[in-house]
């Protein structure tokens, strides 16, 4: 089938290649210029596990194309995936203004009848909106366009493993044939779909975020209270996890959870309910919790230091978690801006997000302290007066007790990740502290 992606960013670049590994004809559009000759070099612009691979196989095989050109793009495609940003605003509810420039542009330039995809994560009853907005931009007046909603679930990281295996394909429509269209487009990925109405399909995509967001708020909670009350939050999880109707996964407490989505989407969702009078008070804990926990090594640390003018502080980990470069809503962000602001130098290591880093924090005075970044873990730590780990990458994970004793100044770790054993440090003589223990 005649695919077109708009936005070529984690969700629509992914979901356009891999449409194309399924052996559709995909055109993948962006506004950026840059991106788009990236892409067909084969180059991906974003950091995602066995992307470039599949991007060159399917460009090699004539089946992906990228272009800025959407008045072509748009012409006459059986179905259009709109995969653009919805990014927070200031009062928490989302930015539609991306969706609603494809919306128009695809109403001016279509030239068939098509589907039009939404796969962004849109408020509930958004589709509604873009069904009648394209209707009243349409040129051709005599085309049929309908409009389908199609949440997208991968995690960044592991994007492309997500799409291929995902656990399930939700198509919201409001006719049979839209589902059947979309039930063909996803049919080569053999993958279960549930179907159902458009503004149920917006509602699983924020219900899913929101309830995995509370989950890790949840045992932040539990975390907070266990360090006041002598247990250890990596064994109470690991209790939990037996139990079937809790599952194993998303108990891992920390600094709070970040990146392009849980941040944002919870407080959409608690903006929506606010709009039709009705106080979300589970989501409402879920970002409170949160507010806090990002900064809470911080002022652990604070407690301890009398002041962090002129220490050398060492940075473990910049991205919001590990196998990615992306930076959106990381806790590292929050807590080297209070650090700068009370003059620490900061010394910084991430195995692939530096260089967006440096893009926010160049290397070199700023507020009260300096910022610098190696690739060297040892040359981070070396003479270092106190470090901070903010992302659980392999690589921080394999650093010895001993390394943190024998390089550092003082042998002081605070680590956001619980990724070290609290006795081993102790018995390697590293002054320890995590999150929950
Ligand atoms: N990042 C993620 O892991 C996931 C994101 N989502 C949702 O998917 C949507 C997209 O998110 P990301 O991929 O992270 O966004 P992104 O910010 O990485 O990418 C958006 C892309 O759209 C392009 N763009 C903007 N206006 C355009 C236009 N008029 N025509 C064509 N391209 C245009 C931008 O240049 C950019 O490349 C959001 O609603 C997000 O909530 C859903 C699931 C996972
Ligand atoms: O809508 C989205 O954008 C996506 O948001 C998340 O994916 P992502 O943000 O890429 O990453 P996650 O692995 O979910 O982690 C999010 C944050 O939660 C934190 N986290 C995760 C799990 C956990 O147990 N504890 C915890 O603190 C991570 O460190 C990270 O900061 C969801 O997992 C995806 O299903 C969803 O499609």
């Amino acid at each position: 089938m005649k695919l077109v992606v708009a936005g070529t960013g984690y969700v629509g670049l992914v979901a356009g290649v891999c449409f194309a590994e399924k052996g559709h004809d995909v055109t993948c559009v962006d506004v950026d210029e840059n991106k788009v000759k990236l892409m067909e070099s084969g180059v991906s612009p974003i950091y995602e596990d066995g992307l470039e691979e599949l991007m060159k196989r399917n460009n090699a095989a004539g089946r992906l194309h990228y272009t800025t050109d959407y008045k072509s793009a748009y012409k006459d495609p059986d179905a259009i995936f709109i995969g653009v940003g919805t990014p927070e605003q200031p009062d928490g509810s989302a930015n539609l203004s991306y969706i609603a420039t494809v919306c128009r542009q695809i109403a001016e330039n279509v030239e068939k009848d098509c589907l039009v995809v939404v796969k962004s994560t849109v408020p509930v009853g958004t589709n509604d909106h873009v069904e009648q907005f394209i209707k009243d931009f349409l040129v051709r007046k005599e085309l049929h366009i309908e409009v389908a909603s199609n949440p997208e679930f991968l995690a960044q990281g592991s994007a492309v493993h997500d799409t291929l295996h995902a656990a399930r394909i939700i198509i919201g429509t409001e006719s049979e044939e839209a589902e059947k269209l979309l039930r063909e487009i996803y049919e080569p990925f053999q993958l279960p779909i549930v179907a159902m109405n458009r503004r149920s399909a917006e509602m699983t995509k924020y219900a899913c975020n929101d309830f995995l967001a509370l989950k890790i708020s949840y045992m932040n909670d539990i975390a907070n209270l266990c360090e006041k009350i002598g247990a250890n939050i990596e064994d109470v999880a690991k209790g939990m996890s037996y139990d079937a109707r809790i599952g194993a996964n998303f108990l891992k407490a920390g600094i709070g959870y970040g990146g392009s989505c849980f941040p944002k989407d919870t407080k959409a969702l608690k903006f929506q309910a606010h709009k039709v009078g009705y106080r979300l008070r589970t989501v409402e804990a879920a970002v409170d919790v949160n507010a806090d926990q990002k900064t809470a090594l911080f002022y652990k640390a604070s407690n301890r230091m009398i002041s962090f003018e002129h220490l050398k502080v060492a940075v473990l980990g910049l991205a919001f978690k590990p196998g990615t470069d992306d930076l959106r809503e990381a806790p590292s962000i929050d807590n080297i801006a209070l650090l700068l602001k009370n003059g620490a130098d900061i010394v910084a290591y991430d195995p692939v997000a530096m260089n967006n880093f440096k893009k926010k924090f160049p290397e070199g005075v700023v507020e009260k302290g300096t910022i610098s970044y190696t690739n060297q873990i040892e040359e981070a730590l070396k003479d270092a007066n106190i470090c901070f780990i903010f992302t659980e990458w392999k690589e921080i994970r394999k650093v010895k007790p001993e390394t943190f004793k024998q390089l550092m100044r003082t042998p002081l770790a605070y680590d956001g990740r619980n990724i070290f054993d609290p006795e081993k440090m102790k018995a390697a003589g590293v002054e320890y502290y995590s999150i929950g223990r």
